[in-house]
């Protein structure tokens, strides 16, 4: 499920000024680049790696001036590196050649809390300015000449990882840079030409959100050395408080445009809510409890409701639900439905529908009677099955139906 590849017209008895602004919001939103990146000063001793199989090889480098045949030894201790497909590791050198080492067969004296600061400067999102960042170590990569990655997305461990960290050593190479693709946009990361243009001595860094797709380009000359983390909210320690340095005024130019839109009356004349599209993909299932989603929102979708907050905006994270044919109004669910074996009426209004299948979870005869139809039934506009699409509702009216799920009026902003 995601909200960032749906396209949603921009009603169309909406007013020209109300285009504009809706525009200007969407190019605010979309301005946050999903990933950080640079290059990290360290000391020698940081790039020291012990490092064994098991308890009958042990070995130590420093990855600063490692010779190739120290190199070579390093990759002789390594496996060759699996990725996950449906929460399995395959083996699979079409798709990824390379070595690694797993979190207990390593240990390294890199000092990742250096990046502390960065990080929560450039990457972390604004709500989450305070809370500290949990590293937790994934793995050892090393990649001799020829050594690739084909694009992938990293698989999510546990609900409140929110990104990956790699880490890439001082070692001489050619090729192997990291390419990001997201929302259609496309970043090439070049450590190896950043950290030989950087007269100190240095390591390079990306962090990027969890649901990035990213690529190693092949290795040409050299060995490449890696060392992944993945990134978690650390609910538990103190909160640090930053001062960003860098000049960021997005946040500014949403809430301005914002003020301007609301103050334009009337924006909403029979009341109704504004839906924004989540910019960054979440995973979810009927499980999850939105309330909870809205904690562990990312770049934008963060920035967004942070100028809802400030601004005493009620907002929620809601699910649009759209009728096959489009013949009832939208509705916009506080909750995931099961609509597995679901069976639509053709006299349903879509929200008594779903009312519907609510009633029907605990009524075994009912389920049993009407399994199948509902999947083929719920289509999107382009007539595939619906999926079902996360929205922000951020304004409303005080008209509204006491029903909690029925729309009157949805004004929604395009997504391209
Ligand atoms: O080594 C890298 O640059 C990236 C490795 C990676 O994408 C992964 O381990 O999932
Ligand atoms: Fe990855």
């Amino acid at each position: 499920m995601s909200g960032s590849n749906m396209s949603v017209p921009v009603p169309s008895n909406a007013r020209k000024s109300e285009r504009e602004v809706f525009k200007r919001l969407e190019n605010i939103l979309k301005s946050r680049k999903p990933y950080c990146s640079g290059t990290m000063t360290v000391n020698k001793d940081q790039l020291i790696i012990f490092y064994g199989r098991d308890e009958n090889s042990a070995g130590r480098i420093c990855l600063d001036d490692a010779s190739p045949e120290q190199l070579e030894r390093l990759v002789r201790a390594c496996d060759p590196a699996t990725f996950g497909v449906n929460q399995e590791s395959v083996l699979d050198e079409q798709y990824r050649k390379s070595k690694k080492l797993d979190p207990l067969q390593f240990s390294s004296l890199f000092d990742v809390a250096s990046l502390n600061r960065l990080l929560h400067e450039e990457f972390i999102p604004d709500r989450k300015q305070g809370v500290a960042i949990h590293y937790v170590r994934h793995k050892l990569n090393v990649y001799e000449p020829g050594s690739f990655f084909k694009p992938h997305v990293d698989t999510p461990r546990g609900g409140n990882m929110f990104g990956s960290l790699v880490i890439v050593f001082p070692t001489a190479h050619e090729g192997g840079s990291l390419v990001l693709r997201d929302a259609g946009k496309e970043w090439t990361i070049d450590s190896a030409h950043d950290i030989a243009s950087n007269p100190d001595l240095c390591v390079g860094f990306i962090a990027f959100y969890g649901d990035v797709e990213h690529e190693v380009l092949p290795i040409t000359s050299g060995y490449r050395v890696t060392m992944t983390y993945n990134l978690y909210y650390d609910r538990t320690s103190p909160t640090i408080v930053y001062v960003p340095t860098s000049v960021d005024d997005r946040y500014d130019r949403l809430k301005a445009t914002f003020e301007e839109m609301l103050d334009q009356p009337p924006l909403l004349p029979n009341g109704g809510y504004l839906a924004f599209a989540l910019q960054r993909k979440y995973g979810m299932d009927q499980k999850t409890d939105l309330r909870d989603l809205m904690e562990d929102l990312k770049g934008s979708d963060d920035l967004l409701l942070s100028v809802c907050e400030d601004m005493s905006l009620r907002a929620s994270l809601r699910v649009l639900y759209r009728s096959p044919d489009r013949a009832s109004h939208d509705v916009l669910a506080p909750k995931i439905y099961q609509l597995e074996g679901a069976h639509w009426e053709d006299d349903f209004c879509l929200a008594e529908f779903l009312e519907s299948q609510e009633y029907h979870v605990n009524d075994e005869n009912r389920v049993l009677r009407t399994l199948r139809l509902a999947r083929d039934k719920i289509r999107d506009s382009t007539g595939k099955p619906a999926d079902i699409w996360v929205k922000w509702v951020v304004k409303d009216d005080e008209r509204r139906d006491t029903s909690p799920i029925r729309l009157r009026q949805s004004t929604e902003m395009n997504q391209h």
